[in-house]
């Protein structure tokens, strides 16, 4: 059996739903689940309606007629028989918001996030898999929350593992066996139940789940590039596709930040030794990158761009030195605030972490270090992370750049720059 991922991008609109029949179609007559993620930027504005509820503010109903018209173009497009059942099964989906609405927020932040958050994926799936049903594939629904399983960690939910593949073998198989299954990437539940997400972008790593509970014989991903191509095209001309990736590099890859796979994503399928392809849903007949065992290494550098970062420079006030009590208190306050930290690099009497500038959590986290620490910050700063460096491909980088911070060992190379 195969697991296919179609994340936002591919599903933006009508034509994308058109598109992936075509794709699904093409592999009638083999097992395949496929897991989707919520349509276009859904989670994005589904993310700012749970702050404007949070805070109470008047504009949270709109924000919600805005995830409710999209989504109703979409399904207008796709069938033109109004009194077809999709129509109320999604109305009845946004219901499941509007009752949460109509009271003031009483529960936390990020449980009331997850509640609302997930119902893009539910939402998109439910279009989805009427759809494929009415091109002639027999198809299931199915509720990912009834199969992964997770703590009670809301917004970053840790999988279960044995509990989440009794679920999956216990079920899936036989079912594969009759139709095409249709689920949603990025939740899963709690064992009372509850709607827990698997962080942002997280609907990779949910068909990694599947397949390596399943053990499937592949994962492919379907994506707007060609496949992993040795830099983001957003912010880098003349990129290379890179036809074949070891695990291990796809992990260091990800784990800087090349957004095209989610980072945690990999070790699942390196685990079973289950391949992951990345193709292009606009070129299909383009072979894309295989992500697999082999002990070939990246045949290009490549390269990860980060903008937006703070750096930030703790110094113990009593002029102590930073070691490992002071370590672990800088660590746990950077978890509570849930920070990532993209670089580090410590000296006898500080400590430099460059991090992404998400905002009110950065200010919050600032604060907090200045109560036991003195605090030094740059804004505005880029992160470049070359994989398989050599000197010309530094010097290709840094053309009006200032290195604030530079960190390399034998393969990686992180410059923390400034324009100049
Ligand atoms: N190394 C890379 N190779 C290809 N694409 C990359 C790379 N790094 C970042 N990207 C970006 O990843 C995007 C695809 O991921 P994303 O937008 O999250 O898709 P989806 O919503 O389908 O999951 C591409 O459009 C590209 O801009
Ligand atoms: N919809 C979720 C999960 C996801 O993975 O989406 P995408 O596959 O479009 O990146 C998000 O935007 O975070």
């Amino acid at each position: 059996m195969q697991v296919f991922k179609f994340g936002g991008a591919s599903v933006k609109d009508a034509d994308g739903v058109v598109n992936l029949g075509r794709i699904v179609s093409a592999y009638r007559g083999h097992q395949l689940l496929i897991v989707v993620s919520a349509m276009g930027k859904t989670t994005n504005l589904l993310e700012r309606l749970v702050q404007q509820y949070f805070t109470q503010a008047d504009d949270t109903y709109d924000l919600l007629q805005q995830a409710k018209r999209y989504h109703e173009d979409i399904v207008q497009a796709l069938f033109p028989d109004g009194n077809h059942p999709v129509y109320n099964e999604v109305a009845n989906r946004f219901v499941e918001i509007e009752w949460i609405l109509e009271e003031p927020p009483m529960d936390p932040y990020d449980y009331l996030y997850d509640q609302i958050v997930a119902v893009g994926e539910l939402v998109s799936t439910t279009i989805i898999s009427h759809y494929l049903h009415a091109i002639g594939l027999t198809t299931k629904w199915l509720d990912a929350r009834d199969y992964i399983l997770t703590d009670n960690t809301h917004r970053e939910g840790r999988v279960a593992w044995e509990a989440t593949e009794a679920r999956i073998q216990d079920n899936l198989p036989d079912l594969l066996e009759h139709q095409l299954l249709v689920t949603q990437g990025f939740i899963g539940s709690t064992s009372e139940n509850f709607t827990t997400t698997l962080g942002r972008e997280g609907s990779d790593y949910s068909a990694a789940i599947f397949a390596a509970c399943l053990g499937a014989e592949s994962v492919t991903i379907w994506k707007d590039v060609p496949g992993v191509l040795n830099a983001d095209p957003k912010w880098f001309d003349q990129t290379e596709l890179i036809p074949e990736l070891s695990y291990l590099d796809a992990i260091e890859l990800t784990y800087y930040g090349a957004t095209v796979i989610h980072p945690k994503t990999i070790k699942p399928l390196q685990n079973k030794n289950i391949t992951l392809h990345v193709k292009s849903f606009i070129d299909i007949e383009n072979g894309g990158t295989q992500i697999r065992s082999t002990k070939e290494s990246l045949p290009v550098p490549s390269f990860i761009f980060k903008v937006n970062q703070v750096l930030i420079s703790i110094l113990p006030k009593d002029f102590s030195f930073i070691v490992e009590d002071n370590l672990s208190d800088i660590f746990s306050r950077f978890h509570a605030h849930k920070i990532k930290v993209n670089m580090m690099h410590n000296s006898a009497v500080s400590f430099s972490v460059s991090i992404d500038n998400t905002g009110d959590n950065v200010e919050a986290l600032l604060l907090d270090l200045r109560s036991r620490y003195d605090i030094r910050h740059q804004i505005g700063l880029e992160l470049i992370t070359i994989r398989y460096y050599n000197q010309q491909t530094i010097a290709r980088v840094l053309v009006e750049k200032e290195i604030i911070m530079e960190l390399k060992d034998s393969y990686t190379c992180q410059l923390l720059v400034r324009k100049l």
